[in-house]
């Protein structure tokens, strides 16, 4: 490992997309493919890596769950995002064609981005997920496979020898996923560019406060750009008289700096409704290209 370079942890093999992320957001890093997205988080806390890079959602797919969840059981801080423009290609070991495949496998993000093209393309093929869309292509071309193809890029294609039989096989040219970069400690963003800050929280038990949340924002003109509510683990349900409901966290972004007075008092306002309130960082915004 070169000393000098920063170390960036990414889940897959090389090929990966999230591998292309890191290199977006880090220009000459040395990359760390990780199996899981946990050893991403675990190699950031290890010193392994300096940072981690993991998608968080896409412009199809929606959103990566398991980051979301990850990002509350760790203490990493989000200190950027990037936003990468993904092409998918069908991959095939070379010879084979499009009419012997019966099975297609990627990652499950990628599949469901191709779903509808998949359909159109007349395949007679099962889908099956696996961990990332590069280890597709490299299992394919380890096992000498002849009855699947792989979604992946073409630099995967490339990498592990594999013929393109499709290119552009997103349901919709604009595909993009969004990336969060991940560091151990909070960074102190740039003031000369737009700021978003991340938060995450949960009500007050009994408070039916989610509009009031909203209003927080609304009130200082603070846009909020995306929501995110996953299962509340520790309480997942809770009993009001003969009523069960159902408890959440809340994901927040907003585009603001938690230490301009407008952002400060919006998270004050907020705490008087929450159980439980974390920031999960405040990083200069990925405006993306019109191209992508
Ligand atoms: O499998 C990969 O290549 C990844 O980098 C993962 C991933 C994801 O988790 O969404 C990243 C970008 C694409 O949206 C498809 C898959």
């Amino acid at each position: 490992m070169d000393a000098q370079k920063l170390h960036v942890a990414y889940q897959g093999v090389p090929g990966a997309y999230s591998e292309a992320a890191a290199g977006k957001a880090c220009p000459n890093c040395e990359t760390i493919p990780c199996d899981q997205f946990e050893t991403a988080f675990q190699s950031v806390e290890n010193r392994i890596a300096d940072l981690a890079v993991l998608p968080i959602e896409n412009s199809l797919g929606g959103s990566i769950h398991r980051n979301y969840d990850l990002l509350l059981r760790h203490t990493l801080h989000i200190i950027g995002e990037v936003q990468l423009p993904v092409h998918h290609c069908l991959l095939a070991f070379p010879g084979v064609r499009s009419e012997s495949v019966r099975r297609v496998i990627s990652h499950p993000q990628a599949l469901a981005q191709c779903e509808q093209t998949l359909t159109k393309l007349g395949l007679n093929a099962a889908r099956e997920a696996v961990d990332d869309t590069a280890g597709a292509a490299e299992h394919i071309a380890l096992n000498n496979v002849r009855d699947t193809a792989a979604i992946a890029s073409a630099r995967a294609a490339e990498l592990y020898g594999l013929e393109i039989l499709a290119n552009g096989i997103q349901d919709d040219s604009r595909n993009v996923t969004r990336f969060v970069v991940l560091a151990r400690d909070p960074v102190i963003p740039p003031a000369d560019r737009p700021l978003k800050t991340s938060i995450v929280f949960a009500l007050e038990k009994g408070t039916p406060a989610l509009f009031k949340v909203l209003a927080a924002f609304a009130v200082r003109n603070i846009n909020l750009t995306k929501i995110e509510s996953r299962p509340h683990r520790s309480c997942p349900i809770r009993v009001a008289e003969t009523v069960k409901r159902f408890e959440y966290v809340f994901y927040v972004d907003f585009e603001a700096s938690m230490a301009e007075q407008r952002g400060e008092e919006a998270m004050a306002e907020l705490q008087e409704y929450t159980s439980f309130f974390r920031v999960l960082g405040c990083y200069p915004m990925d405006i993306g290209h019109k191209s992508a």
